[in-house]
């Protein structure tokens, strides 16, 4: 099977540092790979290389076996959509606006905004609230509602349980699920290990600017020598 995004020697970093240094990774379609690593060592430089905002030195990036083009806009085109560290919301765009406007992009698919607020019926309450206005947990259920709109092949999501309480954390595993049964990929960037190990297909480690180690998270769960050689946890 082709794998669906297939990343080999891949470097990139900020004005003259190195910060991926030849990372190869494959997802298969339809998997989630949680993408653990120490604090600093290029996850979320990964993810927003992937998305083409941070430009790439060397290496190739292939989804479906095609090159990936090198403009975020045609990489979202392409099918891939990132929930970023931070969720990025537009504070003065209503939770409405926002989801009106990632669709005007979206690929033919089974997600539409209707469905999307099935799922996340908080949301449905607040359409007509700026984003500024929600909650930590709303905005990052509405970053994530904004990249699902958009029907992606591979969702890029950097850290979604960042700051949020563990009610939360509970649904964004259940929505995440849920991108896996439509038929998404997902690269799951997560300082939590609960949340990664319970959504994750397979576990990657990302040290010293390459993926240093990589398995099924059954594996991975119960070798806490290596988790702790490798992330400095128990
Ligand atoms: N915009 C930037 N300009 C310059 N250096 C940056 C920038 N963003 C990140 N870095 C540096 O790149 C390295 C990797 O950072 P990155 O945020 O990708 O790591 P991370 O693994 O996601 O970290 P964390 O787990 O703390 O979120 C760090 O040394 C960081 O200081």
């Amino acid at each position: 099977m082709t794998p669906l995004l297939q990343v080999s020697q891949l470097r990139s970093g900020y004005a003259g540092s190195t910060v991926l240094d030849g990372v190869d990774l494959t997802l298969e379609p339809g998997s989630i790979l949680g993408l653990l690593g120490r604090n600093g060592v290029g996850k979320s430089t990964l993810i927003m290389t992937l998305m083409g905002l941070v430009p790439t030195t060397s290496g190739t990036v292939l989804l479906d076996g095609v090159m990936l083009p090198a403009r975020p806009h045609k990489i979202a085109r392409a099918g891939v959509a990132l929930v970023p560290q931070g969720r990025r919301v537009w504070a003065p765009l209503t939770v409405g606006e926002h989801l009106k406007l990632a669709t005007r992009h979206a690929h033919p698919g089974t997600w539409t905004a209707d469905s999307v607020l099935d799922l996340l019926p908080r949301l449905r309450e607040r359409l007509r609230q700026p984003a500024g206005s929600l909650s930590g947990g709303e905005q990052q259920m509405l970053a994530i509602a904004r990249a699902l709109v958009t029907n992606p092949r591979l969702v890029l999501l950097d850290e979604p349980s960042d700051g949020l309480a563990p009610a939360i954390i509970e649904s964004i595993m259940d929505v995440i699920r849920q991108m896996q049964t439509e038929g998404a990929a997902v690269l799951l960037v997560e300082q939590d290990l609960h949340l990664a190990f319970e959504v994750s297909d397979e576990i990657a480690v990302l040290d010293r600017g390459i993926i240093v180690h990589r398995t099924d998270t059954e594996s991975f769960r119960g070798d806490p020598d290596t988790a702790h050689r490798l992330l400095g946890v128990a």
